[in-house]
């Protein structure tokens, strides 16, 4: 079996203990007392450490079910964003900036993306078909996403990394997660689509009746992991899928973004199970199968700011309310000593 452990247990407690003893009424900072010791048992030390590295990773890819108007933007965007993440200016580079987290991004399936280092394009596997028509991946190239992204989490782990976050860049990509969320969950394509990008009415109801199309394309093929990721995904979002389990089986924790990270956290959880001990939801996101997929996993999101963004950049986010947590287990008197 490939199930893990969750974070220690009994460093939990001693945390939850500490934060008692506090200077405060019990229990009076909320959910910030839960997550620091959730922080605690993942790093197996109490107080924990703060998070002074934290990696946000994006995965870029095309996802030719884009041509379908399933998007508010051309696939040209997908590309262009990839050099704005570069140069440091898109909305995850300066979230990340102002909680002292680092970006990085991976081409795995961008057509036509010239001048990038060599280095981004490294994992490079292919843009995904369109899931409607026929299976987005190969087996083949399925398991090279997957491997590539737990070689990434591998070199984050070996680099430092203490915590780590999977970002998604690539125009069309809430239709292969909302896909995804309703095979992983048994539902509809009415109950998972959402505006994207920004979808008018008569387009949303395209990408309902599209998500429909491909789940009965696939039928009970989904019920396999591997299967419903080579069928509805792409090699971006299985790449983050072998990055999730990658760091969860190393032992470094996750904070989860929105739909499509959401859709990964699920499909990483079923390959390894208990891998969403290892997570917490950073925010909640406009899409409606994000919501489904958090609940589905048990996961409580840190912050609904109405975001829609992707990119990593609501779970970034949640980074300074997780260092904020660790502050007041590190610092607050024992209410014996005042
Ligand atoms: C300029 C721009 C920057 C983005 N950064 C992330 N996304 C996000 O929106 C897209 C998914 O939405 P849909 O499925 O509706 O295409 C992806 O590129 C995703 O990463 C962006 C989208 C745009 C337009
Ligand atoms: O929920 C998300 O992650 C999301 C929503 C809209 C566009 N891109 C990403």
């Amino acid at each position: 079996m490939n199930a893990i452990q969750p974070p220690n247990p009994d460093v939990r407690a001693e945390a939850h203990a500490l934060s008692d003893a506090q200077a405060k009424p019990q229990g009076a900072l909320g959910r910030l007392e839960s997550l620091a010791a959730w922080v605690a048992a993942c790093q197996g030390e109490c107080p924990p450490r703060p998070l002074t590295d934290v990696r946000v990773v994006v995965f870029a890819g095309d996802h030719d079910v884009a041509a379908a108007g399933v998007s508010a933007y051309p696939a040209e965007v997908t590309p262009a964003m990839v050099h704005g993440i570069l140069a440091g200016r898109a909305g995850v580079n300066a979230l990340a900036r102002s909680v002292g987290a680092t970006v990085s991004v991976y081409d795995l399936g961008v057509r036509s993306l010239q001048g990038v280092p060599d280095a981004v394009r490294r994992f490079h596997v292919g843009p995904a078909r369109a899931i409607h028509v026929e299976d987005a991946l190969t087996p083949d190239e399925l398991e090279r996403a997957l491997a590539a992204g737990d070689t990434i989490a591998a070199e984050a782990v070996e680099a430092g990394a203490q915590l780590l976050i999977a970002g998604d860049l690539g125009i069309g990509n809430t239709t292969p997660a909302a896909a995804l969320v309703a095979a992983s969950l048994d539902l509809r394509g009415a109950d998972v689509a959402g505006r994207g990008t920004g979808l008018d009415d008569e387009s949303l109801a395209r990408k309902a009746a599209l998500l429909d199309e491909a789940l009965s394309r696939v039928g009970d093929r989904a019920i396999d992991p591997r299967q419903r990721l080579a069928a509805l995904g792409s090699a971006d979002i299985a790449a983050a899928v072998g990055f999730m389990t990658g760091a969860v089986r190393r032992g470094v924790p996750l904070v989860v973004d929105g739909l499509i990270a959401s859709a990964e956290a699920v499909l990483a959880d079923e390959l390894v199970p208990g891998a969403r001990y290892w997570m917490v939801a950073g925010h909640r996101s406009t899409e409606p199968g994000c919501a489904l997929a958090q609940m589905h996993l048990g996961l409580e999101p840190i912050l609904d700011l109405g975001m829609r963004l992707g990119e990593g950049s609501g779970a970034v986010l949640s980074v300074g309310v997780l260092n904020a947590a660790i502050a007041a287990l590190r610092e607050v008197a024992l209410l014996s000593e005042i």
